[in-house]
């Protein structure tokens, strides 16, 4: 009788009749609108306690983040992280877990490592500036479809993906071990691993071939489809809303329209454009629900009991639409609330955590932000992006598919136009 307030369940079920399957993260916000900010349901049989606003969010992770750090263990990721031998599905509290998350945070994830691959990220968005400039006119911006929603299924399929995904990471670590790395100061995260392997024999962390390739599962699964997912959201929200297109490339235009290509070192004076991202990820949030949590034992929340063992859920949509930390008009997309602003989406700031926050909050945030701001900013310095023709003028639908990490419904169709040429004479002095 004191679990959190929640609507009535059905035998069976739960309450999986009241969530759209496609845009579940919505359906709950809704709900705790009429039943608070920590609210209990369940889904099947299995009991869950929703966080949905940042108040909550801040209680939970400033007062109770060792309790509330566990993670429920899929079988299907179970067995993709051979045996919980990566980070994100690990047991907490767990020593293994801890190393690891060291191990992340201070070499793998580090901002010198970051730093040092910036070069392979320039690499990549400059190849992906280039296809798309040497596109037909009635080519299409093709669009990353979702992977992680192909890992659920029977046993047998879970095992033909794990082989798969198994032999990507053996040619992997095979590459690396074959490359001729002499003279080369590109060291990335493979190389990083491996040279740790062979220096750190009598370290407690021993890293085996399983622990290198549950790590590259969780760049691969965690660091791939997101960024992918964030660019997507980002394109369609500035899509619908041409103001905010325009300003943007005036922003990037203004400063670097004389260029090719804008690079890593010239990010930091956009502040418009990280405006932009942050809006994109506080109003479509890839993950919305998080990855999933499990208390490690008892807690009282607001009066509440929340008993060991519980499945957790932070709704990050419904905590970026919370009126109470975002004013009146939370539904708009409007990056000029960030221009003076120092709320980023880092886990400090509890109103906006596309990244989750505390003890199992993302490592690869800052990995992500170059990723997601490097690409952009080349998307809209480069070209003028309209809708195929008979649709001009139509607003792009913003449906979402069902998935952990939420993707467009439908694939997002927009021409790019080789922007008209800006000369040095055009800058401003
Ligand atoms: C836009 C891009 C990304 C988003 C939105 C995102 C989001 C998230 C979220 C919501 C979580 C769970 C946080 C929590 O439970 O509090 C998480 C965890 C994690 N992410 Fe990311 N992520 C992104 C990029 C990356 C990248 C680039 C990497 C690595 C290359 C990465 C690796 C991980 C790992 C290893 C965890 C598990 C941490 C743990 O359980 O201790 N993510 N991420």
């Amino acid at each position: 009788k004191d679990l959190p307030p929640g609507p009535p369940c059905l035998p069976v079920i739960g309450n999986l009749h009241q969530l759209d399957c496609s845009a579940v993260h919505r359906s709950l916000w809704k709900l705790s609108k009429t039943y608070g900010p920590l609210m209990s349901l369940k889904i099947g049989s299995i009991p869950f306690q929703v966080v949905s606003s940042a108040r909550m969010a801040r209680e939970i992770i400033k007062n109770h983040d060792p309790e509330f750090s566990a993670r429920p263990q899929p079988r299907v990721m179970q067995k993709l992280s051979y045996n919980g031998l990566d980070v994100a599905f690990t047991s907490y509290p767990d020593k293994y877990w801890r190393e690891m998350r060291r191990l992340y945070v201070l070499h793998v994830f580090s901002p010198k490592r970051v730093q040092s691959s910036q070069s392979i990220r320039e690499d990549e968005v400059s190849k992906m500036i280039m296809d798309i400039s040497s596109l037909s006119f009635e080519d299409y911006f093709p669009v990353v479809g979702g992977m992680i929603d192909h890992f659920t299924g029977l046993p047998s399929r879970i095992q033909r993906v794990f082989e798969e995904l198994d032999s990507f990471y053996e040619t992997i670590i095979k590459e690396h071990l074959t490359r001729d790395r002499a003279g080369s100061e590109e060291q990335d995260i493979i190389d990083f691993l491996l040279q740790l392997r062979q220096d750190n024999k009598s370290s407690s962390l021993d890293i085996t071939t399983d622990r290198i390739k549950a790590i590259i599962m969780n760049i691969f699964i965690g660091g791939t489809d997101t960024n992918a997912a964030t660019l997507e959201w980002a394109m369609t929200a500035l899509r619908n809303h041409p103001r905010v297109m325009t300003r943007l490339q005036e922003e990037t235009r203004a400063l670097f329209g004389h260029k090719d290509f804008i690079s890593e070192d010239d990010l930091p004076s956009l502040p418009y454009l990280t405006a932009v991202v942050k809006e994109t990820l506080r109003l479509y949030p890839p993950v919305p629900l998080l990855l999933p949590r499990q208390t490690a034992s008892h807690c009282t929340i607001d009066c509440y009991n929340i008993k060991p063992k519980s499945r957790v859920l932070f709704n990050a949509f419904a905590i970026g639409m919370d009126p109470e930390y975002w004013g009146s008009d939370p539904e708009a997309f409007f990056p000029e609330r960030f221009m003076d602003s120092s709320v980023d989406f880092k886990g400090q700031d509890f109103g906006l955590i596309p990244f989750g926050s505390g003890r199992r909050g993302c490592p690869g945030v800052l990995l992500a932000s170059h990723v997601v701001e490097l690409a952009l900013a080349n998307l809209a310095n480069s070209f003028d992006w309209e809708l195929p023709q008979g649709m001009e003028g139509e607003a792009v639908d913003t449906e979402a598919a069902p998935g952990t990490t939420t993707h467009r419904k439908t694939d997002l169709c927009l021409l790019p136009k080789m922007k008209a040429h800006y000369s040095i004479e055009q800058e401003p002095s």
